[in-house]
């Protein structure tokens, strides 16, 4: 893989169509020095503290503000309109339909075909919550997955790391992309299905050489945030997270900018498993945030299968159909065992 032109960006998974990346200091964006960083090959990249504690101290702020998901929402509906009462809800409704209602459209494109189910981690499995560490997963969710999983391969693509995300979910069952797709692992059990691919594919880690620069990166950002109340930063292994939900309601995030995200990460294990048949796979993808929209794109681009936003605001989106929540994504799930039950 060809990194010559790589650097670590910050993304903000939650915001799709905010100017928050356009508000911050360039420096930000790829900032470029050495001295006292790391020489990763093909990297013009290190670190310099003082820079990114700056930007995050004087220019963020205000972007994370006026980027809130608290405030969008507001915005949307007008204070105390729930989203059926909104007009322009509706409208993107008819753009954007729930998968609940049109499910049996959607398993009657499915009939015959093999189906391949995705899913992100928070704020699909798990409703949003102030704490990232407390975004645990309920029970009954989790038993929706497992059932899911008995039925159709299944895969959990998460920005957080592989491990955080295994820790929250706790099924051997499932493949698991973590890292936005960076780090991906092919569960034990799915050995059976496909041994020879699996076991020579068994751990994928494209971004593998960024590993000490990441850690860098979070030295410093833990030292740029010190004095920020409130902000907390969650080194997911190939990428790291600022949390300022508790400060304004956002998380910010550095990660390598190499070829490669949660699309890519879905078309790898579509391959892994063997089911890179477009003609008789259907892929589902569930995912609430706008790097899930590079799996949606994959979706639509390649004509295969469908992307499901999950989202209680109107959003720019390339998935077909949305879900509002997460209690709504478990009630798809357990349409689609029923549904396979009833159909064998
Ligand atoms: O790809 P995902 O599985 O959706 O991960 C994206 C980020 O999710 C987490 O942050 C978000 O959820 C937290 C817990 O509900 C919330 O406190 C935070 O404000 C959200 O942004 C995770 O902590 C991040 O590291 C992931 O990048």
């Amino acid at each position: 893989m060809d990194l010559s032109n790589s650097s670590p960006v910050i993304t903000d998974p939650v915001a799709i169509n905010q100017p928050l990346l356009g508000s911050l200091p360039s420096n930000l964006m790829q900032y470029s020095v050495m001295p006292g960083g790391y020489p990763v090959p093909g990297m013009n990249v290190s670190v310099n503290r003082l820079k990114i504690g700056e930007a995050i101290v004087s220019g963020l702020l205000d972007a994370m503000k006026s980027s809130s998901p608290r405030r969008r929402l507001n915005v949307a509906f007008g204070q105390g309109n729930s989203p059926d009462e909104d007009p322009a809800y509706s409208a993107w409704m008819a753009k954007c339909p729930s998968a609940l209602a049109s499910f049996k459209k959607i398993v009657a494109n499915a009939q015959g075909k093999k189906i391949a189910v995705f899913l992100d981690y928070d704020g699909t499995l798990s409703p949003i919550v102030d704490d990232p560490d407390k975004a645990v997963m309920s029970p009954v969710m989790r038993a929706a997955v497992r059932n899911v999983a008995k039925y159709f391969p299944t895969a959990i693509v998460s920005g957080r790391s592989r491990n955080k995300v295994f820790e929250f979910v706790k099924l051997k069952e499932l493949y698991y992309a973590g890292s936005h797709g960076m780090d991906i692992m092919a569960s034990s059990a799915n050995y059976e299905h496909n041994a020879e691919k699996c076991k020579q594919a068994n751990l994928f880690q494209p971004a593998r050489e960024f590993l000490p620069m990441i850690d860098e990166v979070t030295k410093s950002l833990l030292q740029a945030v010190s004095g920020v109340d409130g902000a907390t930063v969650e080194n997911n292994k190939f990428c790291v997270s600022v949390h300022y939900r508790n400060v304004a309601e956002k998380v910010l995030e550095v990660r390598p900018v190499i070829d490669w995200d949660k699309g890519k990460a879905v078309e790898f294990l579509l391959q892994l498993l063997g089911l890179n048949d477009s003609e008789n796979v259907i892929p589902i993808y569930i995912g609430d945030d706008r790097t899930d929209e590079d799996a949606f794109k994959v979706l639509r681009q390649t004509n295969c299968g469908y992307g499901i936003l999950v989202s209680q605001v109107p959003k720019e989106t390339q998935a077909f159909y949305s879900l509002r929540d997460p209690s709504e994504v478990m009630e798809f799930l357990n349409f689609l065992v029923r549904w396979k039950k009833h159909s064998m």
